[in-house]
């Protein structure tokens, strides 16, 4: 959980405005019982609604904002690693990364138990930040056990993602995680989702890999394939990630 984070809180508010303003702009989607959700591409080109008004300029600046985070951040999962500060964003070269924007929609439920929120899954790329209007939902799967994420308004939640797992062979988890819905109150969540280049081919670190005692535990793969994998119907219940593990 990162707070004192370089998203203003005056942006972050905002842009959940929008969010709210885009998913009421049809009545029927607002009084809909199931998730509803928008998801754009915003990087290396930026998409985005033109509706409402302001949609557009604030998710670009929250965006933006969003990316530096995680770049920082990967700099010191590198250092961790014992690598260079730059290794992560020259060996996915993410001045041409993937970044994509979520947002996601929940309807309060009278039975939450009877509505799905979202499934578990691990995400694709490395690391996904994640901020919640306030009301709790996001649980993640720690020691086995399904433990409910706080909802702190202005907090980020970072989840280590598939390719921060794959370039460390394994030393970092991608973690699985799952939303429920609220009995009471509309949940919104914003999942800013931060990955290598399309073209980049993604294999643990050779500085990480040793023939003997510690040999590559994933196969490389071209991050846009594994996003094609993870869409596709072909992983008879897996993941991507087993999918790559060895
Ligand atoms: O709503 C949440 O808290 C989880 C969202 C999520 O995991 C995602 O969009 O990938
Ligand atoms: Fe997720």
């Amino acid at each position: 959980m990162v707070v004192n984070h370089d998203i203003p809180k005056t942006l972050m508010e905002k842009m959940f405005v929008e969010v709210f303003g885009f998913f009421n702009l049809t009545e029927e989607e607002s009084k809909s019982m199931q998730r509803d959700f928008l998801k754009i591409f915003v990087h290396p080109e930026f998409h985005s609604p033109d509706k409402p008004a302001g949609f557009r300029e604030t998710c670009e600046q929250y965006c933006r904002r969003a990316r530096h985070i995680a770049r920082e951040l990967l700099k010191r999962i590198s250092e961790s690693l014992g690598l260079e500060p730059s290794y992560i964003e020259q060996a996915l070269n993410l001045d041409s990364g993937l970044q994509v924007f979520i947002a996601n929609f929940y309807p309060p439920c009278p039975q939450p138990d009877m509505a799905m929120g979202m499934p578990p899954h691990s995400d694709h790329g490395l690391l996904t930040l994640l901020s919640q209007n306030g009301v709790i939902g996001l649980q993640i799967l720690h020691k086995g056990k399904w433990v409910n994420v706080n909802a702190i308004p202005n907090c980020l939640v970072v989840n280590v993602s598939d390719h921060i797992e794959i370039l460390s062979n394994g030393k970092y988890k991608s973690v699985l995680h799952k939303a429920a819905v609220s009995s009471k109150a509309t949940r919104i969540s914003i999942a800013v989702a931060n990955g290598p280049s399309g073209d980049t081919f993604v294999v643990p670190a050779a500085e990480l890999v040793k023939k003997e005692s510690n040999p590559a535990a994933y196969v490389g793969m071209k991050y846009k394939e594994y996003l094609g994998l993870q869409q596709s119907n072909q992983l008879d219940g897996k993941s991507a990630l087993d999918r790559v593990r060895i």
